[in-house]
């Protein structure tokens, strides 16, 4: 399962395609038996085209500015808007691809003027939104048909994984004026899919069968134009996710394999998981992986690190066992020392800038507080002492199941200050607990737990008038709601 190896960054050959266009030759002329075409194959023309060497004159771009200007740049600079909450998943952010970036909405009053072909996206999009279970259906079982050799990298049963590419594919084309984040994001979800042993080959397959869908469920306003519009939105896209996965093989595995070395059954229903990655794992506390069990193949489930990087190499997954969760069960009554599991590349923005000397306010509900321990803990290993307040928010007492790791913090670094906020009566007090304290002026604020936390914990904070660009949050599944 190697990563692409025919693509790189530019100044050694990912520039400059061959016809000084796109991966994809889009057909601009409606062939004449178009009618008689399959559905699916309606792009035959799409092909990846050869990347000759640039010349050596040419200077060396790095893979970033290469990507940035594959996307037109924005008509106005992304704005700073309040964090979106994540959308509900089933564990912990589920297994949402690799969504993490988050895509500023414009601010209020100020519409940036769209480019041509993202209006006839947003079109297309308006006239499949009421439709879209059947343009999922309709592109899952095109793909599955016409490239059955792609069927094994996708789970064997089709949860809610299912829609999950198409929607982070139409979410991405929704957004393709927003060069930024959206380059981040691409990125991201290239490396991401190298896990799942995605190739570049793979990629036109993909395009042929969503041109397929929506040609066929936006027949009202789809036209010529709006196909060149959406193959070369798709080129750019999926050639930003290439190059990504491209350079990543130059320094990464696609994925990791961890050894369970303890597991530990905190209550009837969270374990904390500690495992052994067979070569060295580098990430950022704050940061989560996908995992994947051996009993669920092809299924995989976010979980943050619980704890800052370790000197032995070890890392540390909270894990709640949920109704109809089929990893994290397994996770949490199963796996058993010496049992394997796989790991896919750290990701997560939700990591504590060093470069400042602000207080930390953090939420963490549930097992929400597992990234926010490992922050704490990295804060501790660098010796920084600036303010940290945590709030650790649980359904009751029990629930509450490492508030003694987070209490041996607060005794050996004074600048910590840790309040457990247990439910009362049903209420959630989380973030009336905020309120209480402060004022929090001189704050970042970092939140984990469950969507209606995340969602509650941030007007809380903006109500008690900490700015948005200072509140974080995984916004894992971001993009996905921004596109439903
Ligand atoms: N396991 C992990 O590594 C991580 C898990 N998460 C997420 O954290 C959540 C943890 O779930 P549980 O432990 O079952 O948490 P839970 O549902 O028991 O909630 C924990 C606490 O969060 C607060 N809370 C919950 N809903 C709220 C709302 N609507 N408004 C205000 N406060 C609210 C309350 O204080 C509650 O006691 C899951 O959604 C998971 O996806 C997030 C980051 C990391």
């Amino acid at each position: 399962m190697d990563a692409p190896t025919t693509t790189t960054s530019a100044g050694n050959g990912a520039a400059g395609d061959s016809d000084g266009g796109s991966w994809f030759t889009p057909r601009t002329q409606p062939s004449p038996d178009r009618d008689q075409e399959i559905e699916g194959n309606r792009l035959a023309g799409l092909r990846p085209v050869g990347r000759p060497q640039e010349p050596s004159t040419v200077p060396q771009r790095t893979p970033d500015e290469t990507a940035r200007e594959r996307i037109p740049p924005f008509q106005d600079p992304p704005s700073s808007p309040p964090p979106r909450p994540a959308a509900p998943g089933e564990e912990h952010g589920s297994e949402q691809s690799v969504f993490e970036a988050r895509i500023p909405t414009p601010r209020a009053g100020r519409t940036p003027e769209a480019s041509p072909d993202a209006v006839l996206i947003r079109r297309t999009m308006a006239e499949i939104g009421p439709v879209a279970d059947k343009v999922t259906s309709y592109f899952y079982a095109l793909l599955f048909v016409q490239h059955p050799d792609l069927r094994s990298l996708f789970p064997p049963a089709m949860d809610a994984q299912r829609d999950r590419l198409l929607k982070a594919l139409l979410t991405a084309a929704e957004h393709i004026d927003n060069t930024p984040v959206l380059v981040d994001y691409l990125q991201n979800l290239g490396r991401g899919h190298r896990k799942y042993g995605t190739q570049p080959d793979h990629y036109p397959a993909v395009g042929e069968c969503l041109i397929g869908s929506l040609s066929r469920y936006a027949a009202t306003t789809w036209d010529d134009e709006t196909e060149a519009a959406w193959v070369r939105t798709y080129t750019t896209i999926s050639q930003v996710m290439i190059d990504a996965a491209a350079a990543d093989e130059l320094r990464s595995p696609p994925w990791w394999l961890a050894e369970v070395v303890s597991h530990e059954l905190r209550t009837a229903d969270i374990a904390v998981l500690t495992v052994r990655p067979n070569q060295p794992y580098p990430f950022l506390a704050g940061q989560y992986a996908s995992v994947e069990t051996p009993w669920w193949p092809r299924i995989w489930r976010h979980y943050s690190f619980a704890s800052a990087p370790r000197s032995d190499g070890l890392l540390s997954f909270h894990v709640k066992a949920v109704p109809a969760g089929w990893v994290s069960n397994a996770l949490v009554h199963r796996a058993r020392p010496g049992d394997v599991i796989r790991l896919g590349p750290p990701a997560g923005a939700m990591t504590v800038d060093h470069s400042t000397d602000s207080g930390l306010l953090c939420l963490g509900g549930g097992t929400g507080i597992a990234p926010i321990k490992a922050m704490i803990e990295d804060l501790a290993e660098r010796g920084r002492h600036r303010p940290a307040e945590v709030f650790y928010g649980a359904r009751s007492d029990q629930d509450l199941y490492d508030i003694d790791t987070l209490l041996r913090l607060q005794q050996s670094n004074s600048w910590l200050k840790v309040r457990p906020v247990v439910d009362r009566h049903g209420l959630l007090q989380l973030p009336d607990a905020i309120r209480e304290y402060g004022p929090w002026t001189e704050y970042d604020a970092y939140l984990s737990g469950p969507p209606g936390m995340i969602r509650s914990g941030v007007d809380a904070l903006r109500g008690v008038g900490v700015p948005s660009d200072r509140i974080r949050h995984d916004s894992v599944e971001e993009l996905v709601a921004a596109g439903d």
